[in-house]
């Protein structure tokens, strides 16, 4: 593929100093920082290479995808495209000793989401008492430790600096302070290529603290840096008036460019009329980009909320009417919060494990893991602001209860565990496929309101074929004893893996997902959808101006690169003044 190499962008391949480059969406940002990396390559002594850590998986894909694009699989191999997490627990789990004298273990999200509920006091004193004392590290302290590391051993920090000659950061304007501490460290012995796009800011407050709006001007006072600007700039749908809508949304200010490409689809109702108007317009983003040529589109039905993204799942799985026609089931994958969807996953593996080997011990660490699952959806609400904190602290306090009872060896109560049990016990034999017993024991989750949580957040772990990681290793415990006991285990390791390579699948067909999740990836039409009770585009507790939700939309917007279909409430708020 050729690309258009223009003065500033060159400037940027040539340089030898720290560069910061600012573009919107679809700017060129990945593929120049991809280009100077090609340019670099041949420069390289063996043993170096170049790291490119971003701050989302879903980025880290498609800058792999990227990869693929520009580099040979020689060049590919100089290369090594990381999430920040991924970059710190390589350098804790090799040099964590030096902090205090022990090996770190890694605390996955899940674990310290169940421990953080449960603990009455100051999480982030507790965190650091944890690492200090027991050599135990969360997420969340994976970056500072980091840099305390590299401000201890300055040894350490110039090693890397001779394995890394570049550094580059993707998606700056969302690293938070921890994140920038280490950064900041190794601007002092590499060269570092920073990427941002402060209008692609949507993890400012609530979401992820020490995310700051300033980050790019605390970087360019820090450090002196030459910064070149690509915002004029638009590669993705440049033959259309996609990023100028978004960009008008953005604003606020009307009037919405008049284009072919972005069309409005509005429903009256909850329920059944918004269900199949989503459908049609899902429906109808294929048709139109077949029409437009692509054999294979790929879609994808954005929405703030996982709720409502899980409502879309629904719909899209039956037959629905609308202007007069049929519309069958879409087949769609859905990418989920992986922290609920590893837990209700272990929920899950734990059930297939007492099903399998109906035992005391399977059938206490099935109701265990099912409260692990309720104490991580709390604090998963309490944290991001969802509904249902105290809905899930009920649901762990009804199996708290359950594993006392078993404790004492009475019979359980009406309710929840009991019912999962029976479900369990009337489901059918299992074979040895661990795709079909994986789903027959989902699907018992199915039987109580209370656990329905639990079969939907588990949709995205993905079991689809035997060559599968999970399902391999979940077939060997089946033919080493005949059972799945030790499945939670395997699902755990698999998943953390995964969590930390940043493995997403390329996106293929209909992909369902938060537009949060949506950040950094691209697709050939978006159909972003807009609840009537729940995940409106602008949230009702900000100011007028809606800032963080306009950057939300556009972000949603402008991963299209033909077609966008909005579907809203009839009475939604405008989205721009007119
Ligand atoms: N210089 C160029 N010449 C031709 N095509 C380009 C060029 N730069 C980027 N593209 C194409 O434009 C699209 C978007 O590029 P890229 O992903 O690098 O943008 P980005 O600024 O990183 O986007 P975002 O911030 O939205 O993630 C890709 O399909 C890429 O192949």
């Amino acid at each position: 593929m050729a690309f258009e190499i223009c003065e500033k962008r060159q400037s940027v391949i040539d340089a030898r100093e720290h560069a910061l480059v600012v573009g919107g969406p679809g700017s060129g940002k990945t593929t120049l920082a991809l280009l100077k990396c090609k340019a670099l390559i041949p420069e390289l002594t063996p043993g170096q290479g170049i790291m490119f850590l971003s701050f989302s998986r879903a980025a880290v894909q498609q800058i792999l995808r990227r990869c693929r694009e520009i580099l040979s699989k020689e060049e590919m191999k100089c290369i090594d495209v990381r999430t920040y997490h991924s970059f710190c627990w390589d350098v804790l789990h090799s040099h964590g000793g030096l902090l205090g004298g022990k090996r770190l273990l890694m605390m996955s999200p899940s674990d310290e989401g169940a421990l953080r509920t449960q603990f009455d006091g100051n999480w982030t004193d507790e965190s650091h008492r944890l690492l200090e004392q027991d050599g135990r590290v969360c997420f969340d302290l994976f970056a500072s430790a980091v840099k305390d590391l590299f401000e201890r051993s300055n040894h350490l920090r110039d090693w890397m600096g001779c394995l890394f000659p570049l550094v580059i950061l993707d998606e700056f304007q969302d690293s938070d302070d921890e994140q920038w501490g280490f950064v900041r460290q190794l601007c002092d012995v590499t060269q570092t290529l920073f990427l941002a796009d402060t209008e692609q800011r949507i993890f400012e407050g609530s979401f992820r603290p020490g995310v700051r709006a300033d980050r790019l001007d605390i970087l360019k006072s820090d450090v002196a840096i030459k910064e070149v600007d690509l915002i004029d700039d638009n590669y993705r749908s440049a033959d259309s008036e996609i990023l100028a809508y978004a960009n008008a949304v953005l604003s606020g200010n009307g009037p919405l460019p008049k284009t072919s490409d972005v069309k409005s689809l509005l429903y009256s109702y909850a329920g059944e009329n918004f269900r199949s108007s989503v459908h049609f317009a899902v429906a109808a983003t294929l048709g139109e980009l077949r029409k437009r040529g692509k054999e294979q589109p790929t879609v994808a039905v954005l929405a703030r909320g996982n709720e409502l993204i899980a409502e879309i799942s629904d719909s899209l799985q039956v037959s629905h009417n609308f202007k007069g026609r049929e519309w069958k089931p879409i087949p769609h994958d859905i990418v989920w919060d992986q922290v609920l969807s590893a837990t209700a996953g272990e929920a899950i593996a734990s059930a297939l494990e007492f099903k399998s080997e109906p035992n005391q011990a399977t059938r206490r660490m099935m109701h265990f893991k099912i409260k692990a699952y309720f104490l991580v959806k709390k604090d998963f609400c309490e944290r991001y602001g969802g509904r249902g904190a105290s809905t899930a602290g009920d649901r762990v306090s009804r199996f708290e209860r359950a594993i006392a009872c078993l404790d004492e060896g009475k019979a359980l109560r009406a309710g929840s565990p009991k019912t999962l049990e029976q479900a369990l016990f009337d489901a059918a034999t299992l074979i040895g496929d661990p795709v079909a017993d994986w789903k027959l024991v989902r699907a018992a989750f199915s039987s109580h309101a209370d656990l329905r949580g639990i079969f939907q957040d588990a949709r995205m772990v993905r079991l689809y074929r035997a060559s599968d990681a999970l399902s391999s290793s979940l077939s060997n415990l089946w033919v080493s004893q005949a059972n799945y006991v030790g499945s939670a285990r395997v699902l755990k390791v698999v998943l953390d893996q995964e969590r930390l390579m940043g493995m997403d699948r390329d996106p293929e067909g209909v992909t369902l997902m938060t537009i949060h999740k949506s950040k950094g990836k691209e697709f050939d039409g978006v159909v972003l959808v807009e609840g009537l009770h729940s995940s409106p585009f602008f949230m009702a507790h900000e100011a007028p101006a809606y800032a963080a939700s306009r950057r939300l939309l556009r972000v949603g917007i402008s991963r299209a690169r033909s077609f966008v279909v909005l579907v809203r409430p009839k009475k939604a708020r405008a989205l721009v003044d007119e």
